[in-house]
Parts: structure tokens; sequence; C-alpha cells
């Protein structure tokens, strides 16, 4: 489903440049849970963002179900990237002018399509049927992460990435949106790639990839 060839991405500020993917190869299957794991500043989430085609790789590629996205132009990669994709951020980033109900439902609206009933659904799925017209404001930490699950889910992508999905929860509330993130993924057959820095977590997926030295390093 994912495959990473032979990436490389540094970034240079002043005259310093810093190695952050260094010919970094994986294949991730589809349906897997497969979690990116490694010491703060390893490049876990730049090495996200280049697996969804978000940060252009100054080498190599990314292929998706077989499919060079970065062969693709801009506009195709990004609406490859919306059907395709699914993403969860640490904190959350939902518009705070929209409803929980309106919020999850962007990635449709993107799409052009009108999908209240299953975006409803999905909430209630969620276990926020009950909050559909609450702002993000007027909702917990927990509460907003599920939206965010809901958001990412609507549009039926294949892929969900998710950056740090519970690192602004406490533990009770991380089991709780982990728990639902894998049980609508492997409801829907979804691949679900994860980034964290907490080893207990990520026991949980199918695989962890340890990133160091701008490489997979350990494969466990
Ligand atoms: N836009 C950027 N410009 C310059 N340097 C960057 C940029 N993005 C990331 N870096 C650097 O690249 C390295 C990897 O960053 P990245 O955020 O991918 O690491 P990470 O493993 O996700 O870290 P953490 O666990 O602390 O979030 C870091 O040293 C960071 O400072």
């Amino acid at each position: 489903m994912i495959k990473a060839i032979n990436l490389h991405r540094s970034y240079t500020i002043g005259k310093k440049t810093i190695e952050v993917l260094h010919g970094l190869e994986l294949h991730i299957r589809p349906g897997e849970k497969v979690f990116l794991c490694g010491p703060s500043g390893a490049g876990k989430t730049t090495l996200m963002y280049t697996l969804a085609g978000l940060e252009m790789p100054q080498q190599g590629t990314v292929e998706i179900g077989g499919k060079s996205i970065y062969g693709l132009l801009t506009k195709a990669r990004a609406e490859f990237r919306n059907r395709m994709m699914g993403f969860i951020f640490q904190n959350y980033m939902l518009m705070p002018e929209l409803t929980a109900l309106e919020n999850a439902s962007l990635a449709t609206a993107i799409a052009g399509r009108e999908a209240t009933q299953e975006v409803t659904a999905l909430l209630d799925r969620v276990g926020l049927g009950n909050r559909l017209d609450h702002l993000p404001n007027e909702l917990s930490g927990g509460e907003q992460q599920r939206v965010s699950i809901a958001r990412a889910l609507a549009h039926n992508p294949e892929i969900i990435f998710a950056d740090e999905p519970t690192g602004n929860l406490d533990s009770r509330n991380s089991n709780e949106v982990l728990d639902l993130l894998f049980s609508l993924a492997d409801e829907r057959k979804k691949t679900l790639v994860i980034v964290t820095h907490d080893p207990n977590i990520a026991k949980r997926g199918d695989r962890i990839l340890t990133i160091r030295d701008g490489i997979v390093c350990d494969e466990a």
C-alpha cells in the first residue's frame, strides 16, 4: 500500500544542513497498523508528511497503491491525497468556528459531497451523537480528538495518518481514542500509520518501525 524508496530529505538553515531522511526505505501493507517510533528529532513527522505527499523528498519517491505520488503534479497529488488519506494531529486541528458535525464533514465537503447522515452516524459511533452542534472549545480534548477521528474517516480514505494522536490526552482518554481508532480501522479495513514516541502505545500495532539516523533502523 505504501512504499518509500530511497527517501532523502534535509533542511538547510543558514550554513547548517540537517540530514533527516537518509535513503530511508519502508513497505506498509494494506490494512496494517504501523507505528513510526524514534527519539525526538529523529524525523518521524518529516517521514509521515513525506509519505503523505506533503513534504517533497530531495531524492527518492513514495508509491501509494503502486502510484508514484511525487510523479504527480501538485494539484493531482492534492486530489489524490484528499481521496486516499485522512489525518489526525496531536492538537486536533479543528476549525474553531465550525461545529463538531461541520468539522467532521470537512473532507466530504471538499470532495463536493453532502454526507450529513453518514457523518452523523460516524460521530454517533465515536460517542458524540449528543455533541453535534458543539464548537471545539465546548468539547473536551478527548472529544475533540474523536471529532478528528470522524473527520479522518468520513470520506472513506484508504490510509489514516496520525501524528502523536494521544499526545495531549491523559491515559484513560488515550486508550479510548486508540481503541476507537483501531476498531474503526479494523471494521473499515484501513491502513493506519501512527507517529509516537511512546513505546507503550506502539506495542498495540502490527509493527513498529524505529527511525534513527535517517533510516528505519529497527523493525519489531
Ligand atoms: N521545516 C523545517 N525546517 C528546518 N528544520 C526542520 C524542519 N522540520 C523539521 N526540521 C528538523 O528536522 C528534524 C526532524 O524533525 P521531525 O519533526 O521530523 O522529528 P520527530 O522525530 O517528529 O521529532 P519529535 O518526536 O520531537 O516531534 C529536527 O531536527 C527538526 O529540527
